[in-house]
């Protein structure tokens, strides 16, 4: 069984590696929920959706907890019933693997947050 992008290692950028293209990146984009989409080759982009303010809320702190476990940061909007995420390496101003293994990660994260 290949492992999941979530099971990657979050490896940063090394100093002057250029960032992923779109041919490089689609295969890691294609192990996304459908929650995420690539802006202007540059960073991931995604909506989740929650019951309300105290559930968005508590998934914004999950992510901050992985982003700071794994010295990766997110940009993170958090609203009522929703948290919207960006994603990209600062060092490289762009996309590397390590973007799409926290994007896999934060998917792993929602998927406890079932509609129940
Ligand atoms: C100043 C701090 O070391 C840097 O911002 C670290 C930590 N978090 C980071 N987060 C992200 N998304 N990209 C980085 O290059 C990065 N580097």
């Amino acid at each position: 069984m290949p492992s999941s992008l979530a099971d990657e290692p979050v490896e940063h950028a090394e100093e002057g590696e250029e960032p992923l293209t779109d041919d490089e990146y689609a295969e890691y984009l294609a192990e996304l929920g459908d929650a995420w989409e690539v802006v202007d080759d540059h960073h991931l982009e995604a909506s989740y959706e929650f019951e309300d303010f105290a559930a968005a809320l508590a998934f914004t702190n999950d992510v901050g907890e992985l982003a700071e476990e794994e010295w990766h940061h997110p940009d993170i909007h958090l609203s009522w019933g929703e948290v919207g995420v960006e994603m990209w390496s600062h060092d490289i101003d762009g996309l590397h693997e390590s973007d799409f293994v926290m994007a896999a990660r934060m998917d792993q994260s929602y998927a406890e947050y079932g509609d129940d």
